[in-house]
C-alpha cells in the first residue's frame, strides 16, 4: 500500500525583502511527507531550511506555491485556522529549548495539554522522555539534555501527527543527544508521527527514512535509506 501523504508541497517560495536586499530564502520546493516517516533535512547555514520548517508549521507564510496538510491548503486558514492547525497537530522542538523559566517541567507541558484536543496526561508525557522523576523541577535546576527532553515531552503530550525539530541535538553533547533523539523516535513509535528533523550534523541523517539534502534554497538530492540506524548507534 502507498504510504499516505501528510505534507503536499508545490514550488515553494520564500522570499525576504524586496528589490536589491531581496534574499531568496526558498526557491521553488516540491516534495511530498508521508504519514510516519522520518526525515532529515541537511544543509548549510541560510540554505531555507528554517524557513520551510517555519512555513510548514504555520509559523510563517510564503511568498508563492503551495502546501497541503492532509488535503487541506495552508493558504486557505486565516491567522485562527493556522492557530489551530498548530496546536492541534503539529509540535517544534528548537535547538534553544523555549521552556517557560518560572514554570516547573509539569507546569511547562500543561501549558499544552490544556488546549490539545487529545493530549497524553503529563505523567505519561514525563516518562516517556525517562524524566518521571523531575516533574516538579525548574528549567534551570535541569541539565541542557534534560530541558530539551521536557520540551519534546512537552510536544509529544499533545500526540502531533508532525513533529518539527529545529537542530534538537545542536547544544548537545553525545550522550544526552541520542537520549534527546529516543526520546523524539518515541513519537515516531508511540504514535506514528511524522518527523522532521533539520541539522548540520551528517551522522543524525543515518535516523532518516529519507534524508534531503539542501543548499541555496532549493532540494539539492533525496537519499532513501533503507536501513535506519538507532541513535545509540550514532557518534559525533
Ligand atoms: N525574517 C527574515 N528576514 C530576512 N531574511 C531572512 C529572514 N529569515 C531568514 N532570512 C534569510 O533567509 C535565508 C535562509 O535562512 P534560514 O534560517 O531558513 O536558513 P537555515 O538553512 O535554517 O540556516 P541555519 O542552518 O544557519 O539555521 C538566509 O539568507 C537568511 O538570512
Amino acid at each position: 500500500m502507498a504510504a499516505k501523504t501528510l505534507f503536499a508541497i508545490r514550488g515553494l517560495t520564500r522570499v525576504f525583502g524586496q528589490g536589491d536586499s531581496a534574499v531568496h530564502a526558498l526557491r521553488g520546493i516540491d516534495l511530498d511527507l508521508y504519514h510516519g516517516e522520518v526525515v532529515v533535512l541537511l544543509g548549510p547555514s541560510g540554505s531555507g531550511k528554517s524557513t520551510l520548517l517555519n512555513i510548514l508549521g504555520g509559523l510563517d507564510r510564503p511568498t508563492g506555491g503551495s502546501v497541503h496538510y492532509d488535503g487541506q491548503s495552508l493558504a486557505d486558514l486565516d491567522e485562527r485556522g493556522l492557530t489551530h492547525f498548530r496546536r492541534d497537530h503539529v509540535g517544534f522542538i528548537f535547538q534553544f529549548y523555549n521552556l517557560i523559566p518560572s514554570l516547573t517541567a509539569r507546569e511547562n507541558i500543561e501549558l499544552v495539554t490544556d488546549l490539545a484536543a487529545t493530549p497524553l496526561p503529563v505523567d505519561e508525557a514525563l516518562a516517556m522522555v525517562g524524566l518521571s522523576h523531575r516533574g516538579e523541577h525548574f528549567p534551570a535546576q535541569l541539565s541542557g539534555g534534560e530541558q530539551q527532553r521536557v520540551a519534546i515531552a512537552r510536544a509529544l503530550a499533545k500526540r502531533p501527527r508532525m513533529l518539527f525539530c529545529d537542530e534538537p541535538t545542536g547544544a548537545l553533547d553525545l550522550r544526552t543527544g541520542v537520549m534527546t533523539l529516543e526520546a523524539l523516535m518515541q513519537a515516531n513509535v508511540a504514535f506514528q508521527s511524522t518527523l522532521l528533523i533539520v541539522t548540520h550534523n551528517a551522522d543524525i541523517a543515518r535516523l532518516g527514512d529519507r534524508i534531503i539534502q539542501f543548499a541555496d534554497g532549493q532540494i539539492r538530492e533525496i537519499i532513501a535509506n533503507q536501513s535506519r540506524a538507532k541513535p545509540n548507534e550514532l557518534r559525533w
